[in-house]
């Protein structure tokens, strides 16, 4: 099997889950296939017990969407698929129906490398049922997995305190596309560069390394080792020293360092991988100055995530760049960010929108009805309070009400005037057609980190952060109670009967 050709056939509308399927076949039989809705995509609490998160993966969103084509070799697929009885799942008209549509939604989302928070929509969908439940499982595939690695990658880059990240977790990733998406969304999430050499081909996010301990172990000693790659790369050695012996190998790197500046060449740096790595750390800072190399960087690698590099910081380490992997790629301690996509208002045959409600045991799942924008208020450059509200609602300037919608009691006063505003929603497709020019993903990192610049400290610290103010502007906290007491009150009189 060829990966790219005979794996994929050049198309992804089938990566959906098979009920998407079976629900837009029954409700293209329905007749409800073109009816509008509007959906989105959220998530309901930040990752790693954090206080922000981080987008990424709208770039692969809108490729997807501009490729959203059923081919002749899928519809052949479903055409052969069976139900119990040997019957045809899907009719032929509906594959019919499925060979002429074009995808026409009008889309709206976050941008990539933008800080959001619990509730908002980072993506909304309006369209015709079929099309916008078809999406919902590509798109939180997307979604869930980069927002995830961009917001570890943020975390991990915050505790390194711009000392730079590179990424090294491609032997570990999960898979191929979960190591090129991990990649990029790293990059997007502050990291300077990766091992992934195929990652910096597709994105052209800067590729860089060091060498493994094989090397040193096929040459008789670590000393020839050195020179062996001192005389392949005099321009960019940063030799491994844990091999054998850690403080012996600093000796070496040493002496084989003042052979290369002999040349006219200077050593890059060393990287030790096991130990205690502030021990080591600190002991070859003292060694290199004294050697005459204070410029020389030290790294440090060895299942490093946010938590240790912090410590190893309060441990005053003298680590200037960080290797990671595994615990950045995979999203370690927590491997799934939980997005979810629901229905949120749909148009009735009079033409009016009617908003939409699910209820819940947990009051954190009860959807949030309607169509929203969501805007951002800040001051002097400092993010101040989120607000999410109905699209058709007049904002009054001299001041509104923001309610938290898990927990009503939390609100704030928002004074307009006072505030700059920035719509976090802008549109992405009109009609089926992309009308948004995508950034360089050099622009997405760049906006990330300004991003996370205009955030308080205290939401961004690793232990117990403080709660950002996000709310519902008042007029859509009202409809959200209305629509849950209406529905509360309809099951309750059906289980009276
Ligand atoms: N000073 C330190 N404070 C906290 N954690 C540290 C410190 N130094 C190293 N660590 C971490 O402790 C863990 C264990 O490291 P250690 O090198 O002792 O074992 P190891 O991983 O088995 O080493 P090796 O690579 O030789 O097998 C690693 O995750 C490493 O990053
Ligand atoms: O620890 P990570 O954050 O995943 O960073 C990547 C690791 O991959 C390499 O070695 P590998 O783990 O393959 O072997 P080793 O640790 O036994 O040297 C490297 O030396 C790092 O230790
Ligand atoms: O270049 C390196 O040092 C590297 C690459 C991948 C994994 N660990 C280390
Ligand atoms: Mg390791």
């Amino acid at each position: 099997m060829k990966i790219t050709k005979d794996l994929y056939q050049g198309s992804l509308t089938l990566l959906t889950d098979f009920y998407q399927l079976t629900m837009a076949y029954a409700y293209w039989k329905s007749g409800k296939g073109e009816q509008e809705a509007i959906f989105n995509l959220f998530f309901r609490k930040h990752p790693f017990q954090g206080g922000f998160t981080l987008t990424a993966g709208l770039d692969y969103v809108i490729d997807y969407l501009d490729n959203f084509k059923f081919k002749k070799e899928d519809l052949q697929y479903l055409g052969e698929m069976k139900a119990k009885d040997g019957s045809a799942v899907f009719e032929e008209g509906f594959l019919d129906y499925l060979d002429n549509l074009q995808f026409s939604c009008d889309i709206e989302a976050i941008e990539e490398g933008t800080v959001v928070f619990p509730n908002m929509p980072l993506i909304r969908v309006k369209g015709p049922l079929i099309q916008c439940q078809l999406l919902e499982t590509p798109l939180l595939n997307i979604i869930n997995f980069q927002t995830l690695i961009a917001t570890k990658a943020a975390r991990v880059n915050l505790a390194a305190k711009g000392a730079p990240v590179l990424e090294f977790g491609l032997r570990r990733a999960q898979g191929i596309d979960g190591a090129l998406a991990a990649s990029r969304a790293s990059f997007i999430g502050g990291c300077s560069s990766t091992s992934n050499v195929m990652a910096g081909k597709l994105f052209g996010i800067p590729v860089s390394g060091t060498h493994a301990h094989s090397w040193i172990m096929s040459f008789e000693t670590e000393l020839e080792a050195f020179e062996a790659y001192a005389d392949a790369f005099p321009d960019q050695c940063i030799f491994l020293v844990d091999t054998y012996d850690t403080i012996n190998g600093i000796k070496n790197a040493i002496k084989v360092g003042l052979v290369l500046r002999a040349k006219g060449k200077e050593m890059m740096g060393i990287r030790i991988d096991s130990g205690d790595l502030t021990y080591f750390s600190n002991k070859a800072r003292q060694m290199l100055d004294e050697a005459g190399f204070p410029d020389a960087k030290i790294v440090a690698s060895n299942d490093l995530d946010e938590h240790l590099i912090s410590s190893l910081n309060t441990q005053e380490a003298s680590i200037d760049i960080w290797g990671v992997g595994t615990k950045l790629v995979t999203a370690f301690d927590q491997p799934a960010l939980g997005a979810v996509y629901k229905l949120s208002a749909i148009k009735d045959e009079t033409g009016e929108w009617v908003p939409k409600i699910k209820l819940s045991q947990q009051s954190l799942k009860i959807n949030i009805p309607g169509a929203h924008r969501v805007r951002r208020y800040s001051s002097n450059g400092k993010a101040v309070a989120d607000m999410i509200y109905l699209e058709n609602q007049e904002i009054n300037p001299r001041g509104t009400v923001i309610i938290d919608p898990s927990d009503p009691t939390r609100r704030k006063r928002i004074m307009p005037a006072f505030y700059q505003e920035e719509e976090l929603l802008i549109p992405i497709f009109k009609g089926g057609k992309v009308i948004y020019k995508s950034p360089s993903l050099l622009d997405i990192k760049e906006r990330a980190k300004c991003q996370l610049a205009a955030f308080d400290s205290s939401h961004k610290r690793l232990v117990n952060p403080h709660l950002y103010p996000v709310g519902l502007e008042e007029n859509l906290h009202h409809l959200r109670m209305e629509l849950v007491l209406k529905a509360k009150k309809f099951e309750n009189e059906k289980d009276e009967f």
